[in-house]
């Protein structure tokens, strides 16, 4: 048994944490930033949030240093802390540190979990690209990683992308182990289901919500729809 309600650990800021306390929630909602953003992008993701339960916002910016993302990121991260959503950096541990982020995210060549652990500490989450890979999978888990991330599982214009896992892989992944996987790339409300059949801890997701013909709150809503929370 549990000393936390359902309720309680929705809320959890330290999202994969819930994970630990051997409860394993439903399939939660992981939003990720489009890779480009203008001043007014902290309007969008108010509007978003509003759309319904996101469990964790990453910062996934290409193209400029961390010293413009570090500005960026300033209302960013302050509308997610009063939100109660996990502040994810992509990409970069250090800019991770210097934030207090609440994560960061790390492809395979973004450096060595274990070095960012020793860097960010216990608390820090860390979620690692293991495309589809079982053999990456279980390295990162070794390596003290707070989630494990598969994808892309559909055809995405979001990023470049060179492996293409079967649904099947999140089953595997959720059998054996506890610690929480993330499933991303080209996922919509449409195409989720298999996703979440398949055992899906989050749906990391870009392009459906920003790009959402009726905005970024319908987009999340169609979402929250899928997930059974709509
Ligand atoms: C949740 C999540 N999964 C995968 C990625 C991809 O990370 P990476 O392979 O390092 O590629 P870039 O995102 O850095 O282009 C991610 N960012 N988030
Ligand atoms: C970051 C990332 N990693 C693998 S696919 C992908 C893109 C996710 O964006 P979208 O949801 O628009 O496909
Ligand atoms: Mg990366």
């Amino acid at each position: 048994m549990t000393d936390f309600t359902d309720e309680e650990l929705a809320l959890d800021p330290h999202f994969a944490d819930q994970f630990e306390r051997g409860f394993r929630p439903s399939c939660q909602l992981y939003l990720i930033s489009p890779p480009v953003i203008d001043d007014g992008f902290v309007g969008q993701l108010a509007e978003a949030l509003d759309g319904g339960r996101v469990a964790a916002f990453q910062l996934r910016l290409k193209g400029i240093d961390d010293d413009a993302i570090a500005r960026a990121a300033e209302p960013l991260q302050k509308l997610c802390a009063e939100r109660e959503v996990a502040f994810i950096i992509n990409d970069s541990v250090a800019l991770a540190q210097r934030l207090g982020a609440d994560g960061v995210h790390l492809g395979q060549g973004d450096g060595d979990p274990r070095e960012a652990r020793k860097i960010l500490g216990p608390k820090v989450q860390i979620g690692i690209t293991c495309h589809d890979s079982r053999h990456l999978a279980m390295e990162a888990g070794e390596a003290g990683a707070d989630y494990v991330a598969f994808g892309a599982f559909y055809p995405t214009t979001t990023k470049e992308t060179h492996h293409r896992p079967e649904p099947s892989i999140l089953g595997w992944w959720t059998t054996l182990f506890e610690l929480p996987c993330v499933a991303v790339g080209g996922v919509t409300p449409e195409n989720a289901p298999p996703l979440i059949e398949a055992g899906a801890d989050f749906l990391a997701v870009c392009g459906a919500v920003w790009n959402h013909p009726d905005g970024p709150k319908a987009g999340v809503a169609a979402f929250a729809k899928a997930l059974g929370a709509g």
